[in-house]
């Protein structure tokens, strides 16, 4: 049987994070590294000569020597001193500026890469794992590398000038004092270890509480309505608790650091003043009282650093935790990019095609097995359908915003992929059924999808989407936080506004009016007639009325296109579409 392993402490893993963090956000800080890094031996060698003027003007002090000697000691000392502290203002004023400019990149770099991530990501992926990431991660990790590391590697330099300052005067002392090292290195692996895996589902505890604020206080309005406070208060604070007794594992499993180095360090400075004492007393030894006392200030010197560098040890594991996590991020690669040779040149206004396309949500449960249908370029087709057959899928697949499994979509003879993704975007206006408002003015919502827009083009796309009153009404005042502040109607036409300013050749339009009521509706739909006239227009309706003049009506069943053509031929077939439509006459007539 074998034994389990424990978990290493520098996996592969870990080394390539490092190797990769190196590569991209430190490598080009290299002579600002070197700068901190000479200013640290500056203040280790400090320390070193500290020592030997301490044990010069001891040796004046019990040889009584002369006093201006002593003087002169005392003026080096604080020379020395004077400059290890210029060290320490200036360490960290050049390691601030590398930790801030490190966390700039890794975050500028986090947000170029979820920008190009496919929405397939973003919708199995909890919005505070990703906050997470680019918050608070970020921030340990660069104040980690900047200030932390500076701070080791200077108590790391104090341990070895200061020790090899005390081995070359007194190596017998020295090696009885290092007899507790074992014991500290014990500590440190079995602190380390701990704090790795506590630190890991602290992360992840810490991303799901922000993912439940998330979605508490975006869903405030159901929240309430439901009266379900007292359980999103729970919920939130159970993501509390566990955070709290995950940190309290690991902050409680770092204490032991402490005590065990003061206890360490007591048996060293027991051990330094018995031996050397012993050393004093025994005339085989060449030692005089200043030498020990001087040694024995070392030791006190190498000590804290040596306690501070064996705390940065414990929070070496946390931060490649950290690292990992960041890391994992740029492993979610995006599948929907240009191919190679991929055009931006096109024929907008040709006919789309859907060629025995095959698509899937999940690979159990295919939604198109063979999907062929042509919308007409510059003709307006409708999607009709029961819920969740497909409709808002297949304009999904239209704008890339998935890829097909199967078969091929074509624009005109142009496949589909052999399109760069932007430009195929470019030709598309859309108004979506999840409308996505910004917390700023009306205005700055529909100038959002065109910034170059002039005044009057923005007025003109507000006046047709009979939004203008709206925006006279309330000025620059923003509309909320998702645009809380509207009506599910005035969302809608700042969505039409939208598409009406953005003039692009292909049309699609998602339920683009069904918050509207009849009479805006009606207003609107002679506005929406001259938007997509001479456009391929793509409509997915509910209310079979508003598209029965479509050029092609296309009907969906679970997936499958079942019948198509237009609205007399459909009714006179008497199939889906006319019993869909039959069905919903029935309920407008209220019969
Ligand atoms: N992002 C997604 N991930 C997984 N499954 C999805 C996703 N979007 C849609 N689906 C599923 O795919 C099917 C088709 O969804 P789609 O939104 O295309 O339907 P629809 O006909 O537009 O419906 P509705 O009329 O309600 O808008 C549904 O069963 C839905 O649950």
């Amino acid at each position: 049987m074998t034994k389990p392993s424990r978990q290493k402490l520098y996996t592969e893993q870990d080394r390539d994070n490092i190797r990769w963090f190196w590569r991209n956000y430190l490598k080009d800080k290299t002579p600002k590294l070197f700068l901190v890094l000479g200013m640290i031996l500056i203040q280790g060698l400090v320390y070193q000569q500290f020592l030997s003027m301490t044990e010069s003007g001891l040796r004046v002090i019990f040889e009584s020597g002369q006093a201006r000697d002593l003087a002169m000691v005392c003026v080096v000392v604080f020379f020395l001193f004077a400059v290890r502290g210029l060290m320490s203002y200036l360490v960290p004023l050049v390691a601030v500026r590398v930790t801030n400019q490190a966390v700039y990149e890794m975050r500028r770099d986090l947000i170029g890469h979820l920008m190009a991530l496919d929405l397939a990501y973003f919708e199995r992926t909890k919005s505070g794992e990703i906050i997470q990431r680019l918050v608070t991660q970020t921030q340990s990790l660069g104040m980690f590398v900047g200030m932390a590391s500076a701070n080791a590697l200077r108590d790391a330099v104090t341990v070895v000038i200061v020790s090899g300052y005390l081995i070359w005067k007194n190596p017998i002392l020295f090696a009885t004092a290092v007899v507790v090292l074992p014991f500290i290195i014990w500590v440190m692996n079995y602190v380390s270890d701990r704090v790795k895996t506590a630190q890991g589902e602290a992360e992840t505890a810490l991303g799901n509480y922000m993912n439940g604020i998330e979605e508490t206080v975006n869903g405030m309005r159901t929240v309430k309505i439901a009266s379900q406070e007292q359980v999103e208060a729970d919920r939130l604070m159970t993501g509390t608790g566990a955070i709290r007794d995950l940190m309290n594992r690991v902050q409680i499993t770092q204490a032991l650091v402490m005590p065990s180095i003061d206890l360490s360090s007591a048996f060293v400075y027991v051990l330094v003043i018995g031996g050397g004492g012993y050393m004093v007393l025994s005339p085989d030894f060449d030692v005089d009282g200043a030498g020990i006392i001087t040694f024995l200030l070392g030791m006190v010197m190498v000590f804290d650093p040596a306690r501070l560098l064996a705390q940065f040890f414990g929070t070496v594991q946390s931060n490649l935790v950290l690292l990992d996590r960041i890391r994992n991020l740029y492993r979610e690669t995006p599948t929907i990019k240009d191919t190679e040779g991929a055009t931006a040149d096109f024929d907008t206004a040709a006919d789309i095609t859907l060629d025995n396309v095959h698509f899937a949500y999940d690979p159990e449960q295919p939604l198109f097995k063979g999907l062929s249908m042509t919308f007409g370029g510059g003709k307006v087709s409708a999607i009709v359908g029961a819920t969740g057959s497909g409709k808002t899928t297949i304009l999904s697949l239209l704008s890339r915003l998935y890829d097909v499994e199967g078969g091929e979509i074509r624009f005109g003879d142009t496949p589909l992929r052999e399109l760069q993704v932007a430009a195929l975007r470019g030709a598309f206006s859309v108004v979506a059924q999840d409308i996505v408002i910004f917390n700023a003015s009306i205005w700055d919502n529909i100038r959002y999808v065109n910034p170059e827009a002039s005044e009057d083009q923005i007025w003109q796309a507000a006046e047709d989407a009979e939004i203008a009153d709206l925006i006279r009404q309330r000025g620059g005042a923003p509309v909320g936080p998702k645009g809380a502040q509207l009506s599910g109607g005035q969302k809608q036409r700042i969505a039409i506004a939208r598409a009406f300013l953005r003039d692009a050749p292909i049309l699609l339009l998602d339920e683009a009016t069904s918050a509207l009521d009849q009479a805006t509706e009606e207003r609107i739909k002679s506005a929406l007639d001259r938007l997509t006239k001479g456009k391929t227009t793509i409509v997915v309706a509910h209310r079979l009325s508003s598209i029965s003049d479509a050029d092609r009506i296309f009907v969906l069943e679970a997936g499958q296109l079942v019948e198509q053509g237009q609205h007399e031929a459909l009714l006179a077939e008497n199939g889906l579409y006319a019993q869909l439509y039959k069905a919903q006459k029935k309920g407008y007539d209220g019969g």
